[in-house]
């Protein structure tokens, strides 16, 4: 579907983008773009839409119509109420359009629609432009920080609807998130870029198990819990955590039976995208694994 090669993308001399390793995405993937404020997330997305002035190939059989983009920041008229707002950017009247109704519905949006922009909660204007975006149904669909800004509740009812609109759909997603939980419950490729560069791409629960093992466990990050695990393999996590990596059952088993005798709370993962990205990082920029 989509086929990015040797692509640079240059903000005067700065090196935003660059792109080595072909990276291809597939009718129906669902990938995930993580990496750190600046390392190139959006500008990978308006290069694959032909935003940005690049060097290199993308190589796609979609027509331009066929892309449809959620960006970070979305403006609109403040004039008039959102449904002429939706009716207008549309070219359609809500009462002639079924699809336009089922999402309005579906988001829980009617209340809204009488509304002028600025009344509506940080919530609601995420959801005006996904509507936007969803009714388009386009093939390939792209949301930069979709949920950026809102609350840990209304984040996640917005994706699990999300989820759920595209539980039997074929689309192909692509989501720029920090959220990593949002993540883990809608995608399964993970693209991690750093400065610009690739640090991996790939199948979410291979990456996991290259960088993490089978399994992490983590416990708080407290002199006596980095005592009584000492003699467990450590992974790069962040500040307020350990992350033991467990390569086997066994190893599992032994850490988890260690810390239930020693009354230690801990949290089992096999999908843990934030510590799989760090420990990716990590090695990325020549760092090894902790003792
Ligand atoms: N229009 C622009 N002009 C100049 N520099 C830019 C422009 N857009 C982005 N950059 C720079 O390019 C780099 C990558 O920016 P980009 O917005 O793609 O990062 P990001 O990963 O999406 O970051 P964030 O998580 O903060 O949104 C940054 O150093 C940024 O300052």
């Amino acid at each position: 579907m989509v086929i990015i090669n040797q692509v640079r993308v240059r903000y005067g001399n700065q090196l935003a983008l660059s792109i080595d390793t072909p990276l291809s995405f597939k009718a129906g993937d669902r990938i995930g773009i993580i990496g750190s404020n600046g390392a190139g997330k959006s500008t990978f997305v308006k290069t694959i839409l032909g935003l940005t002035n690049y060097q290199g190939s993308i190589a796609t059989d979609l027509k331009p119509e066929e892309m449809a983009v959620h960006m970070q920041h979305n403006h609109y008229s403040n004039a008039m109420a959102v449904k002429h707002i939706m009716e207008s950017i549309l070219n359609t009247k809500i009462k002639k359009n079924e699809i336009l109704q089922d999402l309005i519905s579906f988001f829980d949006f009617e209340e809204c629609l009488h509304k002028k922009y600025s009344a509506l909660s940080g919530g609601q204007k995420q959801r005006l432009t996904i509507i936007l975006v969803l009714v388009q149904d386009a093939p390939l669909v792209f949301f930069d920080e979709v949920t950026s800004g809102l609350d840990f509740e209304t984040r996640q009812k917005l994706m699990s609807k999300l989820v759920e609109w595209y539980r039997n759909k074929t689309t192909t997603l692509c989501i720029v998130s920090h959220y990593y939980e949002e993540l883990e419950q809608l995608v399964n490729n993970i693209l991690i870029l750093e400065k610009g560069q690739v640090v991996d791409f790939g199948d979410k629960d291979e990456l996991f198990r290259k960088y993490c093992g089978k399994t992490v466990i983590t416990v708080d990050n407290t002199p006596e819990n980095e005592e009584i695990t000492k003699n467990f393999l450590k992974l790069e996590a962040p500040g307020h955590l350990i992350a033991l990596s467990c390569q086997n059952d066994q190893t599992e088993k032994d850490i988890a039976e260690l810390l239930i005798r020693k009354d230690i709370n801990f949290r089992r993962s096999n999908n843990n995208i934030e510590i799989m990205s760090i420990n990716a990082k990590n090695k990325f920029n020549g760092g090894g694994k902790r003792d």
